[in-house]
């Protein structure tokens, strides 16, 4: 094992959030700031959205974005890089323009699952032709809305995209879910949660089904909160090597669906501890197994499983078989991984079984993955001889990780941080 990992890492902004307050300020009825948002490619690239769309967005000197609405125009086209909040949350915003509005993106983002959100659209009323990307949406200058019922079992997503923009249909929007249960719910939580903060009425009591009223959306000051999905391999840097790693600025009470690490880390045996100062991990001498399921916070799994695989007990992670449609087919790409490195990994119906063994040196592959690069960044702490072949997929959702993770091994805070 390599010595144990001390550091204090402060992580950037959440993307989940800032995609979110771009979106919603976009459609605003007056200007917004977003202070300390997450300035990484999945977020550039829904700026760039917006931008395209006819948004006013300028780079304030601190680090800040300022979002100046304007009717959305078209013609306009849309790349979507590999990030699902931009193909999941633009369409629905398109639809308000008048024209055609054109969607791509990576070669895998036109393999992730898309046509739901666009069929719902269409029965809302919308002109779009396509199933998945690349496709046109053609705008009428609004839309209907209404009720409509889909599937979202593939992913929260699709709720969340369709719910962001419903406050601009005539009708505002009403979503049911029907189907396996939906994946990710705190992330759907998060979406009524903005919009509430954004004057919009909402209502999410009856299960499955979430409700926004039509209605005026208000600009506001976003304070964007650290990604806390982002933090969890540093702090599983601690976990690992029986270190202690500490992330200052840690919300005591948020939306983000990546809080849930600190329960994990617990059952892993870390000492968990959330104070004024942040979140402090300490990692034990034995890591343990788990036997979790990871159905409301899917973008923890690669972190979790790298984990496991360090564990000293067989590991059960479930309740992700949507994952097969993330950024790569993550449990066929966790197993080929762990499996090539000669460790003992298996895919369930909706999860892995994760045996301890032993593994060797060498090449950790990220399928342009972020979360997959920071798995392997993971185990490499501990395994000899492990190189990440894409560390720079780590750009989708943090702008300099290889820094970040040389700053925390070496003991220092990240560079430019308190
Ligand atoms: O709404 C969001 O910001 C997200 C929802 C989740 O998607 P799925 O429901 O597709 O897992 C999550 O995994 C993704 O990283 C971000
Ligand atoms: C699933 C993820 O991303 P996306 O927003 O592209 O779906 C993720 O970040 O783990």
């Amino acid at each position: 094992m390599s010595a144990p990992v001390r550091a204090r890492v402060t992580v950037p902004g959440s993307k989940s959030l800032t995609n979110r307050a771009l979106l919603l300020a976009a459609l605003a009825e007056r200007p917004s700031t977003l202070f300390a948002p997450l300035r990484s490619r999945d977020t550039l690239l829904m700026a760039a959205a917006l931008r395209a769309l006819g948004v006013g967005l300028t780079d304030g000197e601190d680090g800040s974005w300022q979002v100046v609405p304007a009717p959305l125009r078209a013609p306009a086209e849309v790349d979507c890089g590999l990030a699902g909040t931009v193909m999941r949350f633009v369409p629905p915003a398109a639809v308000l323009a008048e024209g055609e509005v054109r969607f791509d993106g990576d070669p895998r983002a036109r393999e992730r699952p898309m046509g739901t959100v666009l069929d719902a659209l269409r029965a809302l009323g919308a002109d779009v032709a396509g199933d998945r990307l690349p496709f046109v949406v053609r705008g009428k200058g609004g839309l209907p809305g209404g009720a409509v019922t889909i599937d979202a079992s593939a992913s929260s997503q699709f709720v969340s995209g369709l719910l962001l923009s419903g406050a601009r249909y005539d009708q505002g929007v009403t979503v049911r879910h029907a189907g396996q249960p939906v994946p990710s719910l705190p992330h759907i939580a998060m979406t009524m949660d903005v919009l509430r903060s954004v004057g919009v009425a909402v209502d999410d009591t009856e299960p499955d089904t979430w409700r926004v009223e039509p209605g005026p959306i208000q600009g506001r000051d976003w304070h964007v909160e650290p990604d806390l999905s982002n933090a969890a391999p540093f702090l599983a840097a601690a976990a690992a090597t029986a270190g202690r790693v500490t992330v200052p600025g840690w919300p005591a009470s948020t939306t983000q669906a990546g809080d849930g690490f600190r329960d994990i880390l617990t059952r892993f045996g870390c000492a968990v501890d959330l104070t004024g100062d942040g979140l402090t991990v300490t990692g034990p001498d034995r890591l343990s197994g788990v036997d979790i399921d990871l159905h409301d916070v899917g973008e923890l799994t690669p972190t979790v499983a790298a984990l496991a695989v360090l564990g000293t007990e067989t590991s059960y992670l479930r309740g992700i078989a949507h994952l097969r449609g993330h950024e790569t087919d993550r449990l066929a790409a966790l197993v080929a991984e762990i499996t090539g490195l000669g460790g003992d990994a298996e895919e369930l119906a909706d999860g892995l079984v994760i045996r301890p063994r032993r593994l060797h040196g060498g090449t950790w592959h990220a399928y342009a993955d972020h979360r997959m690069a920071t798995a392997g960044a993971i185990v490499g702490l501990v395994v000899p001889g492990i190189e990440v072949d894409d560390i720079a997929s780590t750009t989708k959702t943090i702008p300099d990780f290889p820094g970040m993770w040389a700053a925390m091994i070496a003991g220092e805070s990240a560079p430019g941080r308190p």
